[in-house]
C-alpha cells in the first residue's frame, strides 16, 4: 500500500488540482465524496486528509457536511476555504457572510510559520475565492498562523489534533508558494516519505494484475490511443499471452485510422491483435439518433457486444481490460451525494451496459494522462505512441452534431485530416492537447466561382490542457487558421464555411457532445 492523502470533495472545481499537487509531491492521492463515513476513511489508512473548497455556504440548508468523526481519527487534516469553514463550524466556531466577497490575489502575512509554512516567505501572495469568513473561532485550542488584509483568520492550526485550515487556495498557480505549503502538509505534517513514483506504480500494478487475473484470459479494447496502448503494454508485461487485444472499427474512426492503428500496433507490440470491422452495426444503431448521451450509450453498449462476440472464441475470457483513466471516471460517475455531478458519460464508463459478463480490469483508472504517458515511456513505448492526441472512443460521433450519416461523416473525416495535417506541418501537433474539426449540421449561404453555395459548416477546435479536466482554447496563428480554412473549403465538397471555437472548459467541454 502506498502512502495516501484523501481529498474529500465538497464540489470544488479544484479538487482535481489538489489531488494533482499532492501527487507532484510524490504522494498518492484519492478524491472521495464529502460524506464518506469516517470508518471508510480510516480503513484506507490515509496519512492525511484535505477538505476541498466548495460552492456552498456552511450555514446554508443542505450544505454538504463531512462525518464529524473524521476530526477524531487522529489523522492530520487540512481544510481549504470551504473545508476550513466547515472545520471551524463543526468544532464550535461561527461562519458568516463577509462584508465583501474576496476574489483574486491577496497577501498572507505569516505570524507563526508552524510546520505548514516552513520555507514560505513571511509575506506571500495567495489566491482567494470566497464570500464567507470565520466570524468567531472555537473556544481554545486554535492558533492563528497568518492573516491577510481582509481575512483575520486566514491560516489557523489546532496543535492538539493536528488540524490546519487556510482560507486561500494553495492548489492554484496564482498562489506561487502553494506547492511548498501542500508539500509541507504531506511531508512534515502527515509524515509522508514521498515514494509514489511511476516505477513503484508499475511494480505494484504488475503484482496486482497477476493476482487478479490468475489463469484467466483478458480481452483488451485497444484503440491505438495512448491509454489503451499503455494498458496493453502494462498488462502484457504482467501476463503475456493471456492478453488478447481487440481493435474495433466502430464506423466513426478518423480517415485511415484502422490501417494506421494496425500498422502502429504491428510495429510496436509483440502480441495478438484481433481486428473487428463493425462499421455497419454501429452505423445502423446510430441512424437517426441525434441526442448526445444516447449516442454515447449506444456506442458503449455496442462495443461490449462486439467484445462479447469476439471473446466467444477465446477460452476462459473473464476480464475486459480498458485504458480508462481517472478523469474518465470522475466525469462520468455521479457518486451518490457527490456534488461533482455527471457531465457526460464517457463511453467506457457510464456508457457500459448494466449487465456484462466480464469483470473489468482497469489498471490506469487512478492516473491522470501525463502519468499514463510516463508509465508508457517507462514501459518502452515510443514518443509517437505516448504523445498521440487523445481521441474519444465514441469518435467522430461526438464531433458530428446531430445524427450521423455516411456522407456527412466523410465530410468530417476529410476536414479533420486537413486539420491534423496542417497542425503537424506547423510543428504544433505534439505540443497541443487536442486539435480537430467538428461538423455542424447547419447550412449557410456562400459564393464560390460566382455561384451561390448552400453548404455545411466546420468548426475548428484546438485546446491546451494537462489532463482534459480543464482546458483553454489555443491562440493558433492567423495564417495557420487561414490555411486550414481555405484548404477545407477548397478540398472538401459540401463545406463552405469554417469557424473557430474560442470557448474554454469550463464553461465549454472539449468535445462538442
Ligand atoms: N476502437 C476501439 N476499439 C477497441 N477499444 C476501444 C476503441 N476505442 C476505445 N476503446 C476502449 O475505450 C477506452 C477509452 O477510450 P479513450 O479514447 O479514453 O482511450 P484511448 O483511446 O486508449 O486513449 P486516448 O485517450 O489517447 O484516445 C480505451 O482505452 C479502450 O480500452
Ligand atoms: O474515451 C473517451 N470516451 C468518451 O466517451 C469521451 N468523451 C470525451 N473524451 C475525451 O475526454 C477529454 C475531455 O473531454 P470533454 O471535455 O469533452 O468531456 C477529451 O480529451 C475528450 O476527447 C472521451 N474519451
Ligand atoms: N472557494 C470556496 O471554497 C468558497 C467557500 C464558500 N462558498 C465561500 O464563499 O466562502
Ligand atoms: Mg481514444
Amino acid at each position: 500500500m502506498s502512502e495516501t492523502i484523501i481529498v474529500l470533495d465538497f464540489g470544488s472545481q479544484y479538487s482535481q488540482l489538489i489531488a494533482r499537487r499532492i501527487r507532484e509531491c510524490r504522494v498518492y492521492s484519492r478524491i472521495m465524496p464529502f460524506n464518506t463515513p469516517a470508518e471508510t476513511i480510516r480503513a484506507e489508512r490515509p496519512q492525511g486528509i484535505i477538505l476541498s473548497g466548495g460552492p456552498s455556504s456552511v450555514y446554508a440548508e443542505n450544505a454538504p457536511k463531512c462525518d464529524p468523526a473524521i476530526f477524531e481519527l487522529g489523522i492530520p487534516i487540512l481544510g481549504i476555504c470551504y473545508g476550513l469553514q466547515l472545520m471551524i463550524q463543526t468544532l464550535g466556531g461561527e461562519i458568516a457572510r463577509g462584508r465583501a466577497r474576496e476574489y483574486g490575489k491577496a497577501i498572507l502575512e505569516i505570524a507563526e510559520p508552524g510546520e505548514l509554512f516552513v520555507g514560505v516567505s513571511p509575506k506571500t501572495q495567495v489566491w482567494m475565492s470566497h464570500g464567507d469568513k470565520v466570524a468567531r473561532m472555537p473556544e481554545g485550542g486554535f492558533r492563528v498562523l497568518g492573516s491577510s488584509g481582509n481575512t483575520e483568520f486566514c491560516a489557523v492550526h489546532m496543535p492538539e489534533r493536528n488540524l490546519y485550515g487556510i482560507q486561500f487556495h494553495p492548489e492554484v498557480v496564482h498562489t506561487p508558494e502553494g506547492k511548498s505549503i501542500i508539500g509541507n502538509f504531506c511531508r512534515r505534517i502527515c509524515g509522508c516519505a514521498g515514494d509514489w513514483t511511476m516505477e513503484s506504480f508499475i511494480e505494484q500494478q504488475l503484482r496486482e494484475i497477476r493476482a487478479t487475473v490468475g489463469k484467466s484470459n483478458v480481452i483488451l479494447g485497444l484503440s491505438g490511443g495512448v491509454d489503451s496502448s499503455v494498458a496493453a503494454a502494462l498488462i502484457h508485461k504482467a501476463i503475456g499471452k493471456q492478453l488478447n487485444c481487440i481493435f474495433v472499427n466502430n464506423g466513426v474512426l478518423r480517415k485511415n485510422e484502422a490501417e494506421r492503428v494496425r500498422e502502429l500496433f504491428g510495429r510496436n507490440f509483440d502480441m495478438k491483435l484481433i481486428y473487428v470491422d463493425a462499421t455497419d452495426r454501429f452505423l445502423s444503431k446510430l441512424a437517426g439518433v441525434d441526442e448526445p448521451e444516447k449516442k454515447r450509450k449506444i456506442i458503449g453498449n455496442e462495443f461490449v457486444t462486439v467484445f462479447d462476440e469476439a471473446s466467444a472464441k477465446i477460452e476462459n475470457a473473464e476480464f475486459l481490460a480498458q485504458g480508462t483513466t481517472y478523469p474518465d471516471v470522475i466525469e462520468s460517475v455521479p457518486i451518490d451525494g457527490n456534488p461533482a455531478a455527471m457531465i457526460k458519460s464517457h463511453h467506457n464508463v457510464g456508457g457500459l451496459p448494466e449487465e456484462m459478463k466480464f469483470k473489468l480490469l482497469e489498471p490506469l483508472s487512478r492516473l491522470f494522462k501525463d502519468e499514463v504517458r510516463e508509465v508508457g515511456r517507462q514501459l518502452g513505448l515510443p514518443e509517437d505512441v505516448v504523445m498521440r492526441q487523445p481521441f474519444p472512443g465514441p469518435g467522430l460521433a461526438v464531433r458530428h452534431l446531430g445524427a450521423v450519416t455516411r456522407e456527412t461523416l466523410d465530410i468530417l473525416r476529410d476536414a479533420d485530416e486537413i486539420v491534423v495535417d496542417e497542425i503537424k506541418k506547423a510543428g504544433l501537433y505534439y505540443s497541443i492537447w487536442q486539435t480537430f474539426a467538428v461538423f455542424l449540421p447547419v447550412r449557410t449561404v456562400g459564393v464560390m466561382g460566382d455561384e451561390r453555395t448552400y453548404d455545411y459548416v466546420i468548426a475548428l477546435r484546438a485546446v491546451e490542457s494537462s489532463d482534459g479536466m480543464t482546458a483553454d482554447w489555443v491562440q493558433l496563428p492567423y495564417d495557420l487558421l487561414g490555411r486550414i480554412s481555405s484548404r477545407i473549403i477548397n478540398e472538401v465538397n459540401g463545406v463552405n464555411r469554417v469557424v473557430y471555437d474560442i470557448t474554454s472548459k469550463p464553461p465549454g467541454t472539449i468535445e462538442w457532445e
